[in-house]
């Protein structure tokens, strides 16, 4: 039985001010720093194989601080193309003690268009409350120039598939450390959500949301929190 591990990232320093983030690539705040930290405390004993995360700065050092507490290997940044495929191979004695780490932007989070540095509140106060929130967690409807949580998914997903289940097959254990909306569609997937469902489904920064994956099925544990496991998603089903 292998294990798969949703991370979102910590807190980064435009969550703290309330701007719509999508793509910009801003690094965790102190709190989020503090929040990777902590989830690495809580997953101090998981052994991790493969690790994925998107390409956006905040995902990286979230999983980078994960494995600061954890004693798995050291994590090696795969690149899949380049000069540095080719010089960056490990060999001998330390290539058995690494934990191979894939950035790709299908994990990013979503594209926010024209609303990307907008403070959240302004955006309420200029479009409405319920637009807002309608491109913020609804399901097919995108903001201005950006993508909603369907075109989304439509690149999470298939490398959820292509990728990270293949992993989980071969009885890997698997981290993947990416963001609010990029998480949202992959659970989405996993759990079969409705649209109604999704509209619901907030992720908090910083939590484990922890799978178990056996023949061919993925079951949810639930977040670890410090007092155990919640195995409620909060969506009200
Ligand atoms: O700004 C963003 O990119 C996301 C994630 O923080 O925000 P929201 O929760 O509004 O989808």
């Amino acid at each position: 039985m292998s294990k798969l591990v949703l991370l979102r990232h910590g807190e980064s320093m435009w969550n703290k001010l309330n701007l719509f983030t999508g793509w910009v690539d801003v690094p965790l705040s102190d709190r989020g720093i503090e929040e990777a930290l902590r989830a690495g405390e809580l997953l101090k004993d998981y052994r991790f194989d493969v690790i994925f995360t998107s390409e956006l700065i905040r995902a990286i050092q979230t999983a980078m601080l994960v494995m600061s507490r954890n004693r798995s290997g050291v994590p090696k940044v795969i690149h899949e193309d380049g000069k540095m495929k080719e010089w960056g191979v490990v060999y001998g004695e330390h290539g058995k003690n690494y934990v191979p780490v894939y950035k790709s932007w299908h994990l990013n989070e979503r594209y926010y268009g024209k609303l990307q540095g907008w403070n959240k509140d302004h955006a309420r106060k200029v479009y409405g409350e319920e637009q807002v929130h309608l491109w913020r967690r609804s399901y097919d409807v995108a903001p201005p120039d950006g993508e909603s949580l369907k075109d989304t998914a439509e690149r999470t997903v298939p490398y959820f598939r292509e990728r990270v289940i293949p992993e989980l097959e071969k009885g890997k254990n698997v981290l993947v450390s990416a963001h609010g909306n990029s998480l949202r569609s992959i659970v989405m997937h996993i759990e079969g959500l409705t649209k109604e469902e999704v509209l619901r489904l907030n992720i908090p920064t910083g939590v484990p949301l922890v799978y178990e994956y056996e023949n061919g099925a993925l079951r949810r544990i639930g977040y670890l929190r410090k007092n155990g496991f919640d195995d409620d998603l909060h969506i009200g089903r």
